[in-house]
């Protein structure tokens, strides 16, 4: 676990929020903790849910609006007003269920691309809400899934990092035009290329 502690700088951010796509470096940085919880926490917050409803989303970390902190917000019925809005800060996985599950999973930073992806079932999570105060939960079923997903963004890693190789053949070429459209919108070459992806994976070995 990453101990550093965001400072207001770090916590900065500019609106309207906008999801940061793969390859852009910011998804691969580590994301730090958080200690102040002040209004500009809670503004983050409902800006992340607005962004996420208005892109189709269920989940959303914060590096994937450009922010490099261990928060993120989700709802599995996508919608507001239904369903139960989520916030974790710095979240901390105490056990995943031995039952795996495999779901077509999406994700914003990189859209239109889908995989099925094994993820255990269940999981025993303990986190603080946007107010600071801790409390645990256990998850299952899709709510399980989006945190999963949500959390492996806080360790810099993409749902195609956990894919096989074959699968990754099936998406090489989705994969390889978004490196394009990074390279022609900054100028500046791919910081990670497909076919590098033992390399490039997150910054930390996947345990499962
Ligand atoms: C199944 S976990 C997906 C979480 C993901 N969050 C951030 O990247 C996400 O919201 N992905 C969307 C593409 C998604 O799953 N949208 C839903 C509802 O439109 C879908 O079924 O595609
Ligand atoms: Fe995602």
């Amino acid at each position: 676990m990453d101990d550093e502690i965001a400072s207001l700088e770090d916590l900065r951010f500019q609106s309207p929020l906008k999801i940061v796509e793969y390859p852009d470096p910011i998804l691969r940085k580590r994301n730090k903790q958080i200690d102040t919880f002040d209004e500009n926490l809670k503004k983050l917050v409902h800006e992340m849910f607005d962004v996420m409803y208005k892109t189709n989303g269920i989940g959303l970390a914060a590096p994937q609006v450009g922010v490099n902190v261990q928060l993120m917000v989700f709802n599995p019925a996508g919608k507001r007003g239904e369903g139960q809005e989520t916030v974790l800060v710095n979240p901390r996985v105490y056990s995943y269920s031995k039952e795996t599950v495999l779901f077509h999973e999406g994700c914003l930073s990189l859209p239109r691309i889908y995989a099925d992806v094994e993820r255990p079932e269940s999981v025993k999570i303990d986190a603080r809400d946007v107010n600071g105060s801790r409390f645990s939960v256990n998850l299952s079923r899709l709510p399980a899934r989006v945190f999963q997903h949500e959390f492996d963004h806080l360790q810099g890693i993409l749902f195609f990092d956990r894919t096989t190789d074959e699968f990754l053949e099936t998406i090489r070429v989705q994969l390889e035009a978004l490196e394009k459209k990074y390279e022609d919108k900054t100028g500046l070459p791919s910081p990670e290329k497909v076919e590098k992806k033992e390399a490039a994976a997150g910054f930390g070995k996947i345990n499962h």
